[in-house]
């Protein structure tokens, strides 16, 4: 068998168009342009490549984005208290923080900050709590991004056998919830899970998320499984970015298989995209009703 290829950009273009309607709706009907705060700290360069191809993707929406770049040695503090100041802002709708943070910051404090209405990357801890009961505000965008490529292809989770492999905060754990919201039957492994392909073999869909080039191989994979590859990493000394997934041999068991780059990577971005078009057009309704409640 030679797996179908889930093109996530083919996929991401089409989603990105029907938004540049939305968003094309909305300032003409209000005058509202969505926009989207992008706060970056430090030099990574990865999250420069990240934060570059999201603003990029913003432009090309109608999404206005405004971009705080701050020093390494950025606090704690000076994040809440930046954020508190976007929160007030009726022209940015959403709020984005950039992961990984430098070390000294508490991450948690930080996604904590973030009003929850403007929280259009889901990290907000009453939004994960939101992906526990199947009703949060913003989903997360990866895992949301994962969901949409399985709808665009009618691949039914419902009463399939999922494993995940990696349980990190942004992608394998609200990812497993959200397909157990879906009626999947969900195991969650991390790339330490002992006899790891005892466990892999027995997916109908695996969805490998572990930051562990090549961690999965053919013989790990039932023939004829869906895999999804979340794993983003760069060889050393080369720019070529490889997956979780050791993509030629799975390729020849898998029925469908993402590429990495071009699979789960795009659709991040578009799911931001997505929700960020979503918070503003809730925003401006929120204005309406409440000009119909309180006339001037
Ligand atoms: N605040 C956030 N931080 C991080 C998130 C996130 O969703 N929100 N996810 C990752 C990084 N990430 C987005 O921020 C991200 C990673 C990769 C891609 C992507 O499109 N990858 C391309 C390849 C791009 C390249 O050349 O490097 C692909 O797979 O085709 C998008 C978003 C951690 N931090
Ligand atoms: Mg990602």
């Amino acid at each position: 068998m030679t797996a179908r290829l889930i093109d996530g950009d083919a996929i991401s273009r089409r989603i990105r168009e029907e938004l540049a309607v939305r968003v094309r709706r909305l300032r003409a009907r209000s005058g509202v342009v969505p926009g989207l705060a992008v706060l970056l700290a430090g030099d990574d360069p990865a999250s420069h490549v990240y934060v570059r191809n999201k603003q990029r993707a913003c432009a090309r929406a109608g999404i206005s984005s405004v971009r705080y770049d701050l020093p390494a040695t950025v606090t704690t503090a000076e994040l809440v208290e930046l954020i508190g100041n976007l929160n007030h802002r009726d022209d940015v709708h959403g709020i984005l923080v950039q992961l990984p943070l430098p070390p000294q910051v508490q991450v948690r404090r930080v996604l904590e900050a973030i009003d929850m209405g403007k929280d259009v990357d889901g990290f907000h801890p009453a939004n994960v709590g939101g992906v526990v009961v199947g009703e949060p505000l913003f989903p997360p965008c990866t895992p949301s991004g994962v969901l949409e490529l399985l709808a665009h292809e009618d691949i039914e989770v419902a009463g399939r056998n999922v494993v995940v492999v990696g349980a990190s905060n942004i992608v394998g754990k609200p990812l497993s919830l959200m397909l157990v919201n879906h009626d999947a039957t969900v195991s969650i492994c991390h790339a330490k899970t002992r006899d790891l392909a005892q466990f892999t073999r027995l997916a109908d869909i695996l969805v490998v998320a572990a930051g562990v080039p090549g961690l999965v191989t053919a013989d790990m994979v039932r023939e004829g499984a869906v895999v999804i590859d979340v794993g983003i990493n760069r060889e050393p000394g080369s720019r070529r970015i490889v997956g979780d997934v050791d993509f030629e041999g799975v390729r020849r068991k898998a029925s469908y298989l993402t590429p990495v780059p071009g699979g789960v990577g795009p659709m991040t971005v578009t799911m931001l995209l997505q929700n960020t078009v979503t918070a503003a057009e809730r925003s401006h309704s929120a204005a309406v009703d409440r000009q119909m409640s309180h006339p001037a």
